[in-house]
């Protein structure tokens, strides 16, 4: 594991007991459950947004909404997750990704609720899941879809929060670096499989990591190509691999308006 991934998990650990003691583990799932029967908030659907999206011969795009990160610091300034929710949608996104992580992104799972409320698309928890406490607090809060990194987890762990996460509904985005991670990762069920081009240790970003893992995954999932896409050349690189699903965050959100770059960015 990365120092910085070595750190968040830290911080995660002594968060979700501190969490547990706020609202414990039972009301969290009683939550978790209410928000299933309740046509607002029960899933919508994530990995099906990408797949009809893409089926239309479009790009599936995660469009990220993040204040800041461990690499770049801020990115926005002002900043509102609603607004940038609204144009995203308007602009074609096929899911959002919200940063919740509040210590290294500046994130806030009232962000994900405020994104989420502005749009009909689906929204995926962006944090760092080591404990199942996470997954009911971000189906409580409305989340469709959550993140493992391969690289802060073992198997079993994994495993377990995939079968939490599924039994609740939500659609689950595993998230790799390096191929033994993407062995790792081909144990889960979930046909979403994230390359990060970030490199998490050095946060050197090359499109050549998901260049040289292509091969290794398997027709039955679905990859996403993550970090790093910028240019048109960016996204035409990973089309002509035919690599189609895309999660992108500081191209977005450094221009003016989020959702209007999301379309120059892929038309
Ligand atoms: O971005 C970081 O600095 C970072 C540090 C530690 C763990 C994760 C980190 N980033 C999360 C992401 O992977 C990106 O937010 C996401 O893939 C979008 O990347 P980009 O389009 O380059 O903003």
């Amino acid at each position: 594991m990365s120092d910085i991934l070595d750190k968040i998990v830290d911080t995660k650990k002594i968060e979700v007991v501190a969490d547990t003691k706020k609202i414990s583990l039972a009301e969290q799932r009683q939550r978790a459950e209410e928000n299933n029967r309740n046509p607002l908030f029960k899933p919508r659907g994530f990995i099906q947004s990408i797949e009809s999206t893409i089926a239309t011969g479009k790009a599936g795009v995660i469009a990220e909404i993040k204040k800041a990160s461990p690499s770049k610091g801020i990115l926005r300034d002002p900043f509102h997750p609603a607004e940038i929710a609204q144009s995203y949608e308007n602009h074609g996104a096929a899911c959002l990704s919200v940063l919740t992580d509040q210590q290294y992104f500046q994130g806030a799972n009232a962000y994900l609720q405020a994104a989420r409320a502005a749009c009909q698309i689906p929204v995926l928890r962006k944090d760092f899941t080591i404990d199942p406490y996470q997954i009911y607090e971000a189906r409580a809060i409305g989340a469709d879809a959550i993140l493992l990194i391969v690289a802060c987890l073992e198997l079993n762990q994994m495993k377990e929060l995939e079968a939490c996460a599924h039994e609740l509904g939500l659609d689950v985005l595993v998230e790799v670096h390096n191929a033994p991670e993407l062995e790792k990762a081909l144990h889960l069920n979930t046909p979403l499989l994230g390359i990060n081009n970030r490199n998490l240790k050095t946060f050197e970003v090359t499109l050549q990591t998901t260049l040289s893992l292509l091969l290794m995954v398997p027709d039955n999932k679905r990859l996403v190509t993550e970090s790093g896409i910028m240019t048109q050349a960016d996204v035409q690189l990973m089309r002509d691999h035919q690599i189609n699903a895309f999660l992108v965050g500081e191209a977005f959100m450094r221009a003016n308006d989020p959702g209007l770059a999301l379309k120059t960015l892929f038309s």
